[in-house]
């Protein structure tokens, strides 16, 4: 007969199964009583031999946790060791001190004191944000945003506030200006950040193509699949300024545009396949309050940062239906493996699935409220039409278009995504968030990939 080691509430709930089934190992000091009552039969709880396999140890942690009797004496020498220990940490935190000062004086501070212009394409949210954050970091900076509507350009311009939408409590540094003329916000720029929703990118960046020098590097932070096509940011911006040489970096990771805003601290991932222009930009973005780490994995930067916000939608859906924390973290593990599974058959780096612009940004939009995405699959979790979210919404949310082309890309690469295309048929409203649910706890037991 199995043995089951401990008496609280786990092993209630493994017994509640079926307790005949088990030998109960009660450990005390915490549940002094010697028997238990479920499902209407007694259960016999022993007092744990001295000393217990720790294979036995089914659901108690904590040093000593099984050990009552541990003597007294020996708590001293913990002490002491607790001395010794704290010396190392402190040593071990001096030597990261040391490495991160020497690292400091040797960085580049070049490419900011020759960037004279920046572009910015879109004035929405994250356009907003990334603007006042990069002219922050040098007043003498032109930080130009090309906006489409006549008067966010003029309250940006008059008042240094984008505040129709967006950040109405937030001024904006002197230096940030706005434009509705493509030709006048390209002219003389260094660098382009391109922050318009993914599915009007291409036509938006055909249209102003005749104005783009072939070398202006672009920076994108648009996260998303194009539905039609199951194009990245990376083969679309090429592709629509006809310049398969277009100096391309992708930058994405957990930020919410708000707390960029604030200065909160943030930390992103630059992508690109051009080493020396990821470090150009890395060093451009940089500040007190910004961490921005390098990758040349591109693939991986931009199918995590496109795949986490159909992810989101399902964790707000089951924030939605009020399913629990265990149903929300077994669902985000599933959402984290698919996401997994795909990415890498089309050649990311698992490493960068677990990095900044995949677990973190999946903790992100997945689990806080300010995400647009998680915010539609809540609604809809609690029963709201799609066509009434997003007719409410004034921003965009891209996993609403990117789970179509998610589940075309699952087929496409032979994947299993059971979690991303339930997603997809809710928002076509084909599944009921609660017959998707049941579908999923339905699925076959299989062994864990
Ligand atoms: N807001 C955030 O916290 C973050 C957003 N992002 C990504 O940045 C991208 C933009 O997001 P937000 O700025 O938050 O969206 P938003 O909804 O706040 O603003 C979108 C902007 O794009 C413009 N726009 C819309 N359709 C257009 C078109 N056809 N042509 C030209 N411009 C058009 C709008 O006028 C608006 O200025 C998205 O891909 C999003 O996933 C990435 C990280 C954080
Ligand atoms: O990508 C984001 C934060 O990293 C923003 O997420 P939402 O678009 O869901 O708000």
């Amino acid at each position: 007969m199995p043995l089951l080691v401990g008496g609280g509430a786990m092993a209630a709930a493994v017994l509640v199964g079926d307790p005949s089934l088990f030998n109960v190992l009660f450990c005390p000091p915490s549940m002094p009583r010697r028997s238990l009552s479920l499902g209407g039969k007694n259960l016999m709880l022993h007092q744990p031999p001295k000393p217990i396999s720790p294979r036995l140890i089914l659901c108690r942690s904590g040093a000593g946790a099984l050990d009552p009797a541990a003597p007294e004496k020996e708590i001293p020498k913990v002490r002491e060791g607790g001395r010794d220990q704290r010396k190392a940490v402190r040593i071990a935190w001096e030597k990261l001190v040391r490495w991160s000062r020497s690292w400091r004086s040797k960085a580049k501070t070049d490419v900011v004191e020759r960037t004279k212009k920046v572009v910015v394409l879109g004035g929405g949210s994250f356009g907003t944000a990334m603007a006042a954050h990069i002219a922050g970091k040098k007043a003498e900076m032109e930080v130009l945003m090309l906006v489409r509507d006549e008067d966010v350009c003029r309250g940006i311009n008059e008042t240094h506030f984008n505040s129709r939408k967006y950040f109405p409590n937030h001024m904006l540094p002197e230096n940030v200006f706005a434009t509705t003329n493509a030709r006048d916000a390209l002219l003389g720029a260094d660098f382009c950040l391109h922050v318009v929703p993914v599915q009007c990118s291409s036509s938006f960046l055909e249209g102003i193509s005749q104005h783009v020098d072939p070398k202006l590097p672009f920076i994108s932070l648009s996260k998303g699949l194009e539905l039609n096509t199951l194009r990245t940011m990376s083969q679309i911006i090429p592709q629509a300024l006809r310049n398969p040489r277009q100096p391309f970096v992708v930058l994405s990771g957990p930020s919410f545009a708000v707390e960029l805003m604030r200065k909160l601290p943030t930390a992103m991932v630059v992508a690109s396949k051009d080493k020396n222009l990821a470090g150009t930009v890395q060093q451009l973005l940089a500040s007190p309050h910004l961490r921005i780490s390098s990758s040349s994995d591109v693939i991986g930067v931009e199918i995590a940062g496109a795949l986490k916000n159909v992810l989101a939608i399902a964790a707000g859906i089951v924030e939605g239906m009020n399913l629990g924390n265990n149903c929300m973290a077994a669902l985000v593990a599933q959402g984290c493996s698919e996401i997994r599974w795909l990415a890498t058959k089309m050649g990311a780096k698992a490493t960068t699935l677990t990095g900044l612009s995949g677990s973190g940004d999946i903790m992100l939009t997945c689990f806080v409220n300010l995400s647009r995405n998680r915010t539609v699959g809540l609604r809809l979790g609690s029963g709201e039409s799609l066509d009434d979210i997003i007719s409410s919404m004034n921003q965009v949310a891209e996993g609403v278009s990117t789970a179509g082309a998610v589940i075309a890309l699952a087929e496409k690469y032979n994947v299993k995504m059971p979690v991303l295309t339930a997603v997809a048929r809710i928002i076509d409203n084909e599944l009921t968030p609660k017959t998707a649910v049941l579908e999923l706890m339905g699925l076959p037991q299989v062994e864990e990939v």
